[in-house]
């Protein structure tokens, strides 16, 4: 979608590093038609931007125009890079908050697959994907990596909702021919290989590059090892990116030793990773969502193979899986982004599963690894430049730099001045109330700890404007 020369003007925060936040007050980022960054012009107010940064750019012809957003006279409004949600189910949306007691296995049989089968309508599909694109975007999402369910119509469906609504995504059919119920299932490996060609067909039909295809076997034990060696083979022929689980849940990972001993697999070990490798998917465009109980020698396969892993702190906390070992991860190379898991998690929010991965890891710490702790900066990065790489864009999006994309999300938090008044806010906003005296790294903490939706103003994809808070 073409969308018109933009300059945006104020301050601009994002990772620098790992542990790094960069803070870019009273500068201009100058947007072109087709959605990337041209220019980043410090100490630039609208003035200058229209003598100095718009002929640099030679956009003082032309029939576009140009938009100057300058909120400089704000102290707390920012611009901050959109998320990424390395992993979440769209077609679960309508369970976020419905789990009980459950863990992982029953979890599945009693909530997720009847719903995920109840999708084959289509009717239903249109309604549940429009309104989880509809919440991530609101919620600052940009990037999303989709499971959608095994039915090619309902799963070309979330392509194309995605596509319309100005989205960034992966979208995977699931591919699972064992362990579902009847009425859910794939009849065969060749079945369920043909079926997920003609879901990448029809992602390539729309000829885009906003949403991509993603090969998804659901996780080894849904999966016949004839259907995992077809699903490596088809990741080697294409290079596309391929999404599953790994090692979520004790019992998960019991399950799989028994379905894949290596006398089947030919695997070096009966590892749930070995099984992975043994297929011929374990390269670096994997993601793995989970990996809360790798053994250490798994961990370094994956690292070795430079596969990502997709961090789900709300969905382990939720359905009882346990505390993944973030920094442990980080310190073997391991790319890391978050995922808000839906609806194993039950919340459509980055900055949500953000604030559980610092609560997670002070939990890891209280058992025994005190550097185990993770701090607002770290999850910033995770959710932002982490999740580009472990989602293989991250030369795209995840920061603020020329060449990049605008994919950004507006973030205000009300301000409330000596009178209890609220500057620079209207209405029901000031869920985080900032009042005056914070350094920008303690408001950022603030964001973090108590922001929601309410603080996500306006949202941009590529350039478009694809959300704003009313
Ligand atoms: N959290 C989660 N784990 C899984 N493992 C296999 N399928 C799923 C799923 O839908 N959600
Ligand atoms: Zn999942």
């Amino acid at each position: 979608m073409q969308v018109k020369r933009q300059i945006f003007i104020g301050t601009f925060i994002h990772s620098s590093s790992l542990t790094k936040l960069e803070y870019l007050h009273n500068t201009a980022i100058a947007v072109s038609s087709d959605g990337i960054i041209v220019a980043i012009e410090p100490e630039c107010d609208a003035s200058k931007a229209k003598s100095l940064l718009v002929p640099k750019l030679g956009w003082d012809s032309g029939p576009v125009s140009v938009e100057i957003l300058d909120i400089s006279s704000q102290n707390s409004k920012f611009f901050f890079p959109g998320f990424i949600d390395t992993h979440l189910h769209a077609s679960q949306y309508p369970n976020v908050g419905i789990f009980g007691s459950s863990t992982l296995l029953d979890w599945l049989n009693t909530y997720t697959f009847p719903l995920e089968a109840s999708l084959a309508d289509t009717q239903k599909a249109k309604r549940v994907y429009t309104r989880v694109i509809r919440k991530t975007l609101s919620h600052g999402t940009t990037t999303a990596a989709y499971y959608a369910t095994i039915s090619v119509p309902s799963t070309n469906l979330l392509a194309d909702l995605c596509v319309s609504a100005g989205q960034r995504a992966l979208v995977g059919r699931v591919c699972m021919d064992q362990l579902g119920p009847d009425n859910y299932l794939d009849e065969s490996p060749e079945q369920s290989l043909a079926a997920t060609k003609e879901c990448i067909e029809h992602i390539a039909s729309l000829n885009q590059s906003l949403v991509r295809p993603v090969i998804t076997p659901r996780f080894a034990p849904a999966c016949s090892l004839p259907l995992l060696r077809k699903l490596g083979d088809l990741a080697r022929e294409t290079a596309l990116p391929v999404q599953t689980h790994i090692s979520e849940n004790r019992n998960e990972i019991k399950l799989v030793k028994e379905l894949f001993p290596t006398s089947a697999t030919g695997a070096r070990d009966d590892s749930y990773a070995g099984v992975y490798d043994a297929a011929g998917l374990l390269n670096d465009k994997m993601i793995l969502a989970h990996a809360v109980h790798l053994t250490e020698s798994e961990a370094d396969l994956i690292s070795a193979r430079k596969a990502k892993v997709s961090h789900c702190p709300c969905s382990n906390s939720a359905i009882t899986s346990g505390a993944a070992k973030v920094r442990w991860l980080l310190e073997k190379g391991i790319v890391t982004g978050l995922g808000t898991d839906m609806s194993g998690g039950y919340s459509p929010s980055v900055l949500e599963a953000a604030r559980h991965a610092v609560l997670v890891s002070r939990h890891v710490a209280m058992d025994g690894d005190e550097k185990a702790k993770l701090s607002v900066e770290e999850v910033l990065y995770l959710a932002t430049r982490g999740g580009a790489e472990v989602v293989g864009l991250e030369k795209k999006v995840g920061g603020f730099e020329v060449g990049m994309e605008w994919d950004a999300q507006l973030v205000g938090l009300g301000v409330v001045d000596e009178d209890g008044e609220e500057e620079g806010s209207e209405g029901e906003e000031g869920n985080v109330d900032v009042f005056g005296w914070e350094t920008w790294p303690e408001k950022v903490a603030k964001w973090v700890y108590n922001g929601d939706d309410r603080n996500t103003r306006k949202v941009w994809v590529r350039g478009r404007l694809v959300h704003e808070r009313k």
